[in-house]
């Protein structure tokens, strides 16, 4: 379980987190929803201790990350950052091994388990025969899909994921959500697409300049009242007849 309480987090004088307190249930996915530049990035990096908070705290298990060793948190939470990206000349599998670092033994050598968990990690994003590919020459969301079998490959309680959908077509955007909800592993993921939020998180949790207006489960957070506010969008939200969970039609800005 992750508990985030009371957390503030400036920038000069502007107020980036202001008093964010959420929580993600153990096994649960979690979508952190809201429009551009609301913080969502910065709760994450908070989070996963990449950025201090001026106040408030974070517990992951139990334990408040800012009492654990970073080798203790890089084995209990992996990030998959925005525009993850690496300039080094590397295979897409040395990529996925960099996630088994915080479980090394050895600094210098991968073990066969370490091998092994890569492997099916790749495999779990679909990119199966791609080990030996070089990063330059992989797609954007080829590039994607190795970060997020990195991510897996460290085997993290927890999983903070920043858009992971950028770059992916519809059926890997599909796979991927469906992958994440199917690994039971506690995750919070900042998602754009709500109709893609309402179809896999569990429960939603909506900031909007810093502070959290809304959270629960899809179909009560995302009304029409709640995306005009938001999002200043006008839509119908409809139950989906074999599921209920609500399904957006977005209307176009009246001009
Ligand atoms: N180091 C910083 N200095 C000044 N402003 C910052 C800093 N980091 C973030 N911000 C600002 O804080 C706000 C929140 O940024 P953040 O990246 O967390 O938003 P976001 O919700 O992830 O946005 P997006 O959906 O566009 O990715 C933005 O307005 C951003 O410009």
């Amino acid at each position: 379980m992750l508990t985030v309480t009371g957390v503030f987090r400036s920038a000069g004088a502007r107020q980036i987190l202001d008093d964010v307190t959420c929580r993600v249930p153990a096994g649960s996915l979690v979508g952190l929803l809201g429009p551009n530049g609301c913080g969502k990035t910065t709760l994450l990096r908070v989070i996963a201790r990449l950025t201090t908070p001026d106040a408030g705290r974070v517990t992951v298990g139990g334990d408040d990350v800012a009492t654990l060793s970073r080798a203790t948190l890089a084995r209990r939470a992996a990030l998959l950052a925005q525009h993850a990206d690496t300039d080094l000349d590397l295979t897409a599998i040395e990529v996925v091994l960099l996630g088994r670092t915080p479980h090394r033994r050895s600094r210098w050598s991968d073990s066969a388990a370490d091998r092994a968990a890569a492997d099916d990690a790749l495999a779990r994003v679909d990119l199966d025969g791609y080990a030996d590919r070089r990063w330059h020459t992989l797609s954007g969301g080829e590039r994607q899909r190795v970060q997020l079998a990195r991510a897996l490959a460290q085997q993290p309680r927890l999983l903070l994921l920043d858009e992971p959908t950028n770059h992916l077509d519809i059926g890997h955007q599909l796979h991927l959500l469906h992958l994440v909800r199917r690994a039971g592993i506690t995750t919070l993921a900042a998602l754009h697409d709500l109709n893609l939020a309402a179809m896999f998180c569990d429960t939603v949790v909506v900031l909007a300049a810093g502070r959290v207006v809304a959270a629960g489960a899809p179909a009560e957070v995302l009304t029409p009242q709640l995306l005009a506010d938001v999002y200043g969008v006008h839509a119908d939200v409809v139950p989906h007849p074999a599921t209920g969970s609500p399904t957006i039609t977005y209307h176009p800005p009246a001009s």
